[in-house]
């Protein structure tokens, strides 16, 4: 595959445009059919070679021309192949009609198929044109295959996942391997669709590399070619690599942990400084538990704004066991026009207050990036949550724009989405990262980058790869501490 390919993600809709323009330059669209239906084929061969026949299953529109390419491919190579259509074959049209005419033999109706033990399955059923919920019998279909631990090979997506959102359409395959062509899609990194597809396979079927990049709107997989050129540059310029001053804000004396947590990763993610801001009424605590770390009183909004003269300060993390209320909205409201990360208690503290903070925002000329986890979302941006016509990459951006913040929208498919259009979705992510203190480290690291100077959407995307990297390296036991002692170099 093409390398600027690699971490390109193309919604359904772009990829139709792009078969169109690709048939405008002159490539004619049953060839990319044919090499479709062939990767499909040898796919199926290479991952399943035991199988002891191949069950096609094609519906009624391009997935299903796939399916009856790979079909005929099969059993040019002396396969058992058995093919069962959903629809009526006599009225498939244009390429998909082609495909079928080079398969020789029978198609029963996808009602009659009755998995055998040594199956494996293609699901050439629905992919990219999938518009609305499946119909029953397809469902059944599906209900009768899942569960039975047969080998399922998705061409393009497993028939029910939705391409542009990853959400489920009535039902859908849990397939072990997925097929697609060019480029990923949203449905295969966002949930659930994600964990249906199995092993993801990207196969080049010859749209030229030029047609794909211009077709695409720029959704990207997060990965270190998103933001290694800010990274490389604060290597160039700072000999030691450890530079910018890191606050963190703590909470009272009952809830100083989260910050000392973020504090602790701001430091081992690369910030030259770090300092704790705490009520005098828990500096005591947070003394007796720190030593790299900086301690300084702050207890109210002119405190903080004295302090704030000091222009050495170069980025804030503002939440994590702060406590929800007017004094985190006047800290929050004073920050914004710096670096400042808001996460946690800052972000449910404007629940009630949130035109105030995204007017404010609007006006700073600030870098700003909030970390909502799915309920913070919701508590700020009630009505995008609410959409279900929205993928989740869509609620993050729709969440930038109205803000003003660059969106970090966690999850395992976290998704971050600057307010000038840039978005990236990550997927480094182990599921053992949903652990308590988890995202006051993942703060804490997005506030160093800040602090180094890096442009909020780079620093945030840069954070969360950093920060599902450290989890993998923790393994599965991990604890937020060990999650610290584990966040990999930046460069
Ligand atoms: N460049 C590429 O990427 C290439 C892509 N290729 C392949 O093309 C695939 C996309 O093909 P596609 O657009 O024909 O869509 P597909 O998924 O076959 O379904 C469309 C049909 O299903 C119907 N339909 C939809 N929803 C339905 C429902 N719930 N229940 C019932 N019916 C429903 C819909 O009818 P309609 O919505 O119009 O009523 C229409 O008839 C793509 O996934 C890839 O495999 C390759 O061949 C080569 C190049
Ligand atoms: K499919």
């Amino acid at each position: 595959m093409h390398s600027s390919l690699r971490d390109l993600l193309i919604t359904p809709a772009e990829m139709a445009a792009m078969d169109l323009a690709a048939a405008r330059s002159g490539i004619d669209s049953f060839l990319l059919m044919r090499s479709a239906g062939l990767a499909v084929a040898a796919a199926a061969l290479r991952r399943f070679p035991q199988a002891q026949r191949y069950a096609v299953l094609c519906g009624p529109g391009n997935n299903g021309g796939d399916g009856y390419v790979a079909a005929s491919a099969l059993v040019e190579s002396g396969a058992n192949v058995a093919v069962f259509a959903f629809g009526d074959p006599a009225a498939l049209s244009g390429d998909a009609a082609r495909a079928r005419q080079l398969w020789n033999g029978t198609i029963d109706p996808l009602a009659s198929f009755l998995p055998q033990p040594a199956d494996a399955i293609v699901d050439a059923l629905f992919g990219a044109g999938l518009s609305r919920d499946l119909p029953e019998p397809v469902v059944e279909t599906i209900d009768r295959i899942n569960g039975r631990d047969l080998p399922i090979i998705a061409v393009d997506l497993p028939t029910g996942v939705d391409g542009r959102t990853g959400q489920i359409c009535g039902a859908a395959f849990a397939a072990s391997h997925t097929v697609t062509f060019m480029a990923k899609k949203p449905g295969h990194l966002l949930l659930p669709g994600r964990s249906l597809c199995g092993a993801l396979d990207v196969f080049d079927i010859g749209i030229p590399a030029r047609i794909v990049l211009a077709g695409g709107k720029g959704l990207r997989v997060n990965t270190p070619a998103l933001w290694s050129d800010h990274a490389a540059r604060l290597d160039a310029s700072s000999h030691k690599f450890r530079r910018g001053h890191l606050v963190v804000f703590s909470g009272g004396p009952q809830a100083t942990g989260a910050a000392r947590l973020s504090a602790a990763a701001g430091l081992a993610a690369g910030a030259g400084l770090v300092t704790v801001a705490s009520p005098t009424s828990a500096l005591d605590i947070n003394a007796g538990h720190l030593t790299a770390v900086m301690l300084k009183a702050i207890d109210d909004p002119p405190g903080l704004e004295r302090w704030l003269e000091d222009s050495r300060l170069g980025a804030f993390v503002l939440g994590p066991g702060f406590g929800v209320g007017e004094r985190a909205r006047a800290f929050a409201l004073a920050l914004c026009d710096r670096a400042l990360v808001l996460d946690a208690d800052g972000i449910t503290s404007f629940q009630q207050h949130r035109s105030q903070l995204f007017a404010r925002l609007a006006a700073a000329p600030g870098r700003a990036v909030m970390t909502p986890h799915e309920g913070e979302f919701a508590r700020l941006f009630p009505e995008i949550a609410r959409d279900e016509n929205r993928s989740k990459i869509e609620k993050a951006q729709s969440a930038a724009q109205i803000s003003h913040a660059t969106i970090v929208y966690k999850g395992a498919d976290t998704v971050i989405a600057s307010p000038d259009g840039k978005v990236a979705v990550n997927a480094n992510a182990p599921p053992s990262l949903a652990t308590a203190g988890s995202g006051d480290v993942l703060a804490g690291i997005i506030g160093a980058h800040l602090a180094q100077g890096m442009p909020a959407f780079e620093a945030a995307a840069a954070g969360v790869w950093r920060h599902g990297t450290a989890g993998a390296k923790a393994g599965p036991g991990l604890t937020a501490e060990t999650l610290v002692a584990s966040i990999p170099p930046l460069g």
